[in-house]
Parts: structure tokens; sequence; C-alpha cells
């Protein structure tokens, strides 16, 4: 996946988009910017050589432009010239900005002129990116986070296999049993999107007026009881040495999971293809939904992943030729090909009746954790998810926060009341500059 949390690393080329030339015999030429490394790499890259081998008139130049982050501010830099992309992924946490960037044409303008049913995608998808009113980009890569656990650690701990840890306190008590041997019980990295999860998880909203979404936020609630009750436990955890804190990156976690030092990690749904594969003759992968305090209120996940968002200076052609990218995105057949292949689940419903779908379902259960958590959250605010258009930064202070608790240099209470200050602080200077 192209968090901020992962390492960047593709084999995909890495260039600078060049403008398109367009008549009327040539195609018109779509550059396409994309975070998606590795191996979601090698499977977006054949999305793209398959819509391109599909028709004559659209040819989509796919360019790995480094993670979420890394991508968007190139986005930013390239915004007074035309030299960014027709089309470019951007993490949900994105969306407030780019649509107060003014550099997008919001999808649903294509959507309207073409009659494109949105009833064929997943309501709890789309009303995360339905923001003013209207779709702004498309979704395209949807995730969540969820508990993966090493069922043969879980034997030898003589835990049950099949009744994973659901609460925090069955997710102590279990890290207790499976701490040993020099063996840890579990490692979450320190990646905002988890306490971003565990507060919708609980029902809360993460900032004022209903999540950014009646009106603009203008106050953090990282402080409130949700991220407190998150961070004491996961310190707790880390204090008993049950958990290990291995830092920020996922990938870090992947690799102790893969090894077998860590029995429990959180981590995407988006890794899921690659984890079993990994452990496949090895262990046995477990997944669960992510977990909760016991006397959590009603809530749920929020979606995470990317969409995609058309910019608006590039001739018409241009915008219509990516929208046509993103209709063959959207099919039920890449959503299918994209899903079984990846751990992404997918945006269009008809995709679960595709027969690679139902026999990946048969040979890997564990797909669907995802599917389920997100259709058994709870629609409200505070799993519609925030908006802010300083998410990205508010995602980074988050994690500096966690980090001084875990590492004792501040109370839990303490490092959020810092993190809750200063991202409000950039939340106010944000908003006097949108018009
Ligand atoms: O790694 P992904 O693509 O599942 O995305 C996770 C987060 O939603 C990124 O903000």
């Amino acid at each position: 996946c192209g968090g901020a949390n992962e390492t960047a690393q593709s084999s995909n080329k890495e260039t600078t988009g060049s403008s398109a030339k367009e008549n009327a015999a040539s195609p018109v030429k779509i550059t396409f910017w994309h975070s998606m490394s590795g191996e979601l790499g090698t499977v977006t890259d054949k999305l793209i050589s398959d819509f391109n081998a599909s028709q004559k008139n659209v040819q989509v130049e796919g360019i790995f432009q480094g993670t979420y982050d890394e991508s968007l501010n190139k986005m930013k830099a390239s915004m007074d010239s035309k030299s960014g992309p027709s089309l470019i992924q951007v993490y949900e946490i994105g969306s407030r900005y780019m649509i107060d960037s003014k550099a997008i044409t919001p999808v649903q303008k294509f959507i309207d002129a073409d009659k494109y049913d949105l009833s064929q995608l997943e309501e709890n998808i789309t009303q995360y990116y339905t923001i003013g009113g209207k779709l702004n980009s498309m979704p395209f890569n949807t995730s969540n986070p969820i508990l993966y656990y090493n069922k043969d650690m879980f034997k030898a701990a003589g835990l049950d296999l099949e009744k994973p840890p659901v609460t925090f306190d069955e997710i102590t008590k279990a890290a207790q049993a499976l701490s040993k041997d020099g063996k840890a019980g579990a490692s979450f990295a320190i990646y905002g999107w988890f306490m971003e999860q565990f507060f919708a998880k609980q029902g809360a909203e993460y900032v004022n007026n209903g999540n950014g979404r009646t009106a603009p936020a203008t106050e953090s609630y990282v402080n409130k009881e949700a991220g407190l009750k998150a961070l004491t436990w996961w310190k707790s955890m880390v204090d008993n040495k049950t958990a290990l804190n291995l830092g920020r990156k996922t990938d870090d976690t992947k690799k102790a999971f893969a090894a077998g030092q860590i029995a429990m990690m959180l981590d995407s749904t988006a890794s899921l293809k690659g984890i079993v594969s990994t452990a496949e003759g090895k262990f046995q992968v477990g997944t669960a939904p992510l977990p909760k305090p016991a006397d959590a209120a009603e809530g749920g996940v929020v979606v995470g992943g990317a969409s995609l968002y058309i910019t608006n200076n590039k001739s018409e052609a241009e915008q219509k030729g990516a929208w046509e990218f993103i209709k063959f995105l959207t099919s039920p057949q890449s959503q299918a090909y994209w899903h079984v292949n990846t751990g992404y689940f997918p945006i269009t419903k008809k995709a679960y009746d595709e027969q690679i779908v139902k026999d990946n379902l048969v040979k890997y259960p564990q797909f669907k954790t995802a599917v389920d958590q997100l259709h058994g959250s709870k629609a409200n605010t505070a799993t519609q998810g925030a908006v802010m258009g300083v998410f990205p930064e508010a995602r980074q202070i988050v994690e500096g926060a966690i980090e001084e608790a875990l590492n004792g240099k501040k109370t839990p209470q303490a490092a959020l009341d810092e993190a809750a200050k200063s991202i409000t602080e950039k939340i106010g200077k944000y908003n006097q500059t949108v018009k």
C-alpha cells in the first residue's frame, strides 16, 4: 500500500509526465500518477496495459510517484504548471485538500454527462468521497485496517485459533500468552491511520463539525476519550513488553510478522495477498477485525486507501480519456482482479459475483474480514470519516504524539493534548487560506 508508513519501492519507472500530443490520428495520452509499489504496482501495471490493449483512443502511462505523501507533495509542486498528471491517485486523507485546491474537475461532471449509474458502487465507499453533495473523485483502491495473527503461534500458546481477540483487553491477554521464547505477542506500527480508525471503531468523531462533514472542521478531537483509551492501552502493552515498538513503518511490523517474531499486528487489508503469500508453507495467517474497547459505542471503520482525481488544467479530450480509464477500473472485472490480487475490497457490488472472487474466498477466507468489517460498520459521521485540509500534517503530528507516549517522554494525555492543540492551530491557519 502507498501509505506514508510504507517504504516506497517499485519496479515501475519513475519519470515526470510529458504533455500529450493530440491529433485525430493518435490516441489521447493520459499520465496517471500513482503510489502502488511492489506487488500492488505490478497489478496496477497489468490493469493499465489491459485498458490500453482494450481500445485505441486512449493510452495511459502509469507513473509511480512514491508514497501517497510523496506523490501529493509532487502534485502540489506541479500545480502552477502543466507538468502534473491528467489523473492522480490520492489517499483518502487528501480529499479536502484536493477539493480546496481547485485543481480538479469533480468526477461528478462525467458521471452526470455519461449517466453513469452510481448505484453499482458500494454506498459506504461513495459516501466517504461525497463531499459538498457530489463525488469529487472516484474511489479505486479501498481498504481498512485488520488484525493479522499467526495461527501457529496461537496454537503453541494454547489459544483458540478460530476465536481471535477482538477487544483491547482480549488482545492484551492473548499477547501475554504469546510473549515467550524471545517472541513478542504483538507490534503495531506507529501509524496515524490506526488512531483515526480507533476513533471510528468507538463511534467517535476525530474533528468537530460532524467530522468536518457538516461544516469545515475547526478543532481536533484527538485528545478526547477515544484517543486516550487507545493510546493508554497501546502504551500499557509496550510497557509490559507484550508489544514491541518497531517504529512508524508498517513494512517493519510486516517483516517481523513474516519472520515469526511477533504473533499479532495491524495492517491494511491492502497487504493481505502479500502477507498470505509470504507465509504460505511457513505458518497459517488468521485475520480479525480492528480491536476496540469492550465498552465502545457502536462504530466501525472508515474507508481507507485512495481515490482518483481528474486534473482540470488538461484538455477536455485528456480529461474525458481519464474518465474512460476510470470507468474501466471500476468495472466488476477490473475490481475483481484487483481485489483477489491485492486485498483491497471491490468498490463495485457486482465484482462479488465474479468467479475469481468466489474461488478466492474459498481458498483464502481471510479476504472476508475487511469486507465484513466494512459492511458491519454503523453509518454515522464517525465512520464516514473525518475531513480536514491539513489531514496529512495532522497524521504526522499524531504519529509524533504516539511515539512520545510509547517512549515515555510524555503521558498519553499530555502527548495528545499537545497534538490536538497543534492540529487545531493548523486547521485555523488553513481555513483562512480557503475561499
Ligand atoms: O495502504 P492503503 O492503501 O490501504 O491506505 C491506508 C490509508 O488509508 C492511507 O491513508
